[in-house]
């Protein structure tokens, strides 16, 4: 599994993975010593791809989407990338605090496409009464993300696809009301991945945006429903794609 994605460079420890191979190199399995089985580090790896993969590939299908299906959302996003970034270096992690709009995007895609709808099942190991329901010990719960997203007394006219919600009057995010989407779980087992997916969404959207332009193709109806599966998934659809002046 590992010599399919890298070649291991000894004392060169460039991701989790490499840390993983190191921790292999050097340990017996069977002396008492190893931190982690084979099988462990192999499930490790396993479940950090899987985790982040898929999820960012959906979240970053539905945006391509939302930019061509609303082409003014993307004029503003270009504006707020020239003016904190200009041409003439690459967009940083460190940008995002100085583009609220481009954050209050990346926010309604999450909430508007709620494309992870689920929570991973998980089960009480105890008996507990919450908000006035009572839970026995050994059941299984998890949240609907989609309805909380989806909540008219949260949000208004919720199946509308406008970032502007997230401003304030003077244009900073609304905290109140960006911690109130939720698609990364909530709780001590919330996805792992949170902070980290929400620098990657931000990084290669405004790469992307940064030198090309995209836009529908002529006579493609989009089409904002999902197709469901582990993610909700957009149905295909095309771009046409020119560089930037
Ligand atoms: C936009 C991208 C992502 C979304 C929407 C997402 C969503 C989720 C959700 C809903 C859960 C289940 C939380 C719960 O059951 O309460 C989860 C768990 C998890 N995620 Fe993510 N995730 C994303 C990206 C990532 C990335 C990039 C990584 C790794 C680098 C990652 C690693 C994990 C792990 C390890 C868990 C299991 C945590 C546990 O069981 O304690 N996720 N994620």
């Amino acid at each position: 599994i590992f010599k399919i994605f890298f070649v291991f460079v000894q004392n060169c420890t460039r991701d989790i993975t490499d840390a993983l191979i190191a921790m292999c190199e050097d340990r017996q399995e069977d002396d008492g010593t190893a931190m982690l089985s084979n099988s462990q580090i192999i499930h490790s790896v396993i479940d950090i791809f899987g985790a982040g993969f898929d999820t960012i590939i959906t979240g970053l299908q539905w945006s391509l989407l939302y930019l061509i299906k609303f082409p003014d959302i993307q004029a503003k996003i270009l504006q707020e990338i020239d003016n904190q970034v200009g041409m003439n270096r690459l967009p940083q992690f460190k940008d995002k605090s100085n583009m609220p709009y481009t954050e209050a995007f990346i926010y309604e895609v999450f909430r508007h496409a709620s494309y992870v709808p689920f929570t991973i099942p998980h089960c009480t190991t105890d008996n507990i009464t919450l908000n006035g329901d009572f839970i026995p010990k050994d059941t299984c719960v998890f949240i609907n993300q989609y309805q909380v997203n989806h909540d008219m007394d949260i949000w208004g006219d919720a199946e509308a696809f406008q970032p502007e919600r997230f401003l304030t009057l003077s244009g900073h995010l609304n905290k109140n009301l960006t911690e109130k989407v939720m698609i990364f779980g909530i709780g001590v087992r919330h996805c792992l991945g949170d902070s980290f997916a929400r620098l990657e969404m931000f990084v290669f959207l405004t790469t992307l945006l940064h030198r090309l332009h995209i836009e529908n193709v002529p006579e493609q109806e989009l089409d904002l429903s999902s197709m469901f599966g582990l993610t909700m998934k957009p149905r295909p659809f095309r771009i046409k794609i020119s560089t930037r002046n």
